[in-house]
């Protein structure tokens, strides 16, 4: 009944709907009208704390995923006297700063209360803010489940989704309540079946149980294949997985030979070549040329590391002119987010149109360095609005929970320490496996070498190793 009640509400919607991930939809759930509907609203709450008392479910805290679930988490603790710990979408920048309002004791249990899930994303993002403060989070309740993959992708991140409605209960209630055709309901039930953003491994006897949240527990290849991936970052992390490298070398030398022969030793090797093509003593277009030639013969992409940071203006000129016409020539480019969203949107009105990709700076690995929480959130905000351009962070640890984006740390070598201007290294095991990152990037460690090849074969097999560990099902 409480379908039905929905769809008089209408919260269910038919047509032709842009989803959060930019799918087009044939159906659409709006249970932001639901505050229109105060009974309905009554209603909807009591189903959840059903749910969480059939269940029987433990916790210490309440948390509605911003903004549409937080009205339903109120009444829910209002009624039944429970904390209620309220997550801000942005963290405020006066006052005390905090990401998540409420009591929070480290260690402490916190239950998710979400209205509609489609991928599962919006409750990994507030889990992780919620990792963040300390607390751990085992289970969340939801409205609706659309069933394109949320509840399996969850599952695989520790968290327990309890759905009172599902998509395909939902088309059946409507369908015999003659709210909508046959054929109506027939292409819905085909679209949620051809767009499941998420499948559990084929032969995987594993049930999804709540392990330590990690991050990215989906191998690259299964990333890879995500709908909205980018198509840049969906071919470097294929390129991942075919190579069996998660290395890139960041070729910091001054001459272009030395930089072509480095490429095409270590080619096989790595993933990416990351430049700082404004250190090379004699650039010429011809060297950019062979770069390519190499980067196309090795299967490799070329990152040249900019650090764009000024007006959005600006960059697009320092991007697509100059000496280095730099967007002619290198796949990936990076930008600091100090000057705001209109550096990517400068960035991203030469690079879009030709295939390229940016990453976000929002940590760095240098000694006393300012990008540090609400710096990083921002990058994390930047990244999520120009999803179509940016697709991954330069960072020592995985922070977005987002699959689609690629996390890639500098700053490494075999042995944690470093250098007397502030470079601090972390280990490749450090890096992968437990700071959940996906790339390491190296430079000293390959350049200084007497060896270069090896090196890099040494780096290439102890950061795989340590991906293929924390993919392993014993893994926590
Ligand atoms: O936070 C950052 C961002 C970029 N880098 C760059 O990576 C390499 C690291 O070189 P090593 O020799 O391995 O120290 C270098 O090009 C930096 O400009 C970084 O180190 N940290």
């Amino acid at each position: 009944i409480i379908i039905l009640k929905l769809h008089d509400a209408d919260a269910v919607k038919f047509g032709e709907y842009k989803l959060k991930s930019g799918i087009m939809t044939p159906i659409y759930i709006d249970l932001r009208v639901l505050v229109s509907h105060p009974a309905l609203m009554n209603q909807v709450a009591s189903l959840m704390y059903q749910r969480v008392q059939e269940e029987g479910l433990q916790f210490d805290s309440v948390c509605g995923v911003p903004y549409t679930a937080l009205p339903l988490a109120t009444i829910i603790c209002s009624r039944h006297e429970l904390p209620m710990l309220i997550r801000r979408k942005e963290a405020k920048d006066y006052g005390t700063k905090r990401v998540v309002e409420g009591l929070i004791r480290e260690g402490d249990l916190c239950l998710i209360i979400e209205d509609t899930v489609t991928t599962g994303s919006s409750i990994l993002e507030t889990a992780e803010v919620l990792y963040k403060e300390g607390l751990k989070v085992t289970d969340a309740i939801v409205l609706m489940d659309r069933e394109q993959g949320g509840l399996p992708m969850l599952a695989s991140q520790g968290i327990k989704l309890h759905p009172i409605i599902s998509m395909f209960k939902l088309l059946n209630v409507l369908q015999a309540a003659e709210r909508i055709d046959a054929q109506t309901a027939q292409k819905v039930r085909k679209f949620i079946k051809e767009t499941n953003t998420f499948r559990v491994k084929e032969n995987s006897t594993e049930p999804p149980v709540a392990k330590k949240p990690c991050l990215v527990k989906l191998s690259y290849a299964e990333r890879a294949g995500l709908p909205n991936v980018h198509p840049l970052a969906s071919k470097l992390l294929k390129i991942m997985e075919d190579k069996k490298s998660n290395l890139c070398v960041s070729a910091d030398v001054t001459n272009c030979e030395e930089l072509l022969q480095l490429a095409d030793s270590v080619g096989p090797k790595i993933c990416m070549l990351k430049t700082h093509v404004d250190i090379l003593k004699d650039y010429t277009e011809g060297f950019s040329q062979k770069l390519q030639v190499l980067a196309e013969k090795h299967d490799f992409l070329i990152f040249e590391d900019r650090k764009f940071a000024d007006i959005g203006n600006t960059v697009k000129q320092q991007y697509e002119g100059g000496l280095y016409q730099i967007s002619s020539w290198a796949d990936i480019v990076n930008a600091h987010v100090v000057p705001g969203p209109g550096v990517v949107k400068g960035l991203s009105s030469v690079g879009k149109a030709l295939g390229r990709g940016c990453l976000l700076i929002a940590e760095m690995s240098s000694q006393g360095s300012l990008a540090t929480g609400n710096y990083r959130q921002a990058a994390v905000k930047m990244a999520e609005e120009d999803s179509d351009f940016v697709f991954g962070f330069i960072c020592g640890s995985a922070f977005s929970m987002r699959p689609e984006f690629i996390h890639m740390t500098p700053g490494v070598q075999l042995e944690a320490g470093g250098d007397v201007l502030g470079q601090q290294y972390t280990t490749p095991e450090e890096v992968i496996y437990n700071k959940g990152s996906d790339v390491i990037i190296v430079g000293r460690g390959v350049l200084e070498a007497a060896d270069r090849l090896k090196a890099a074969e040494l780096y290439r097999r102890s950061g795989w190793d340590a991906y293929t560990k924390r993919l392993s099902p014993n893994s926590n």
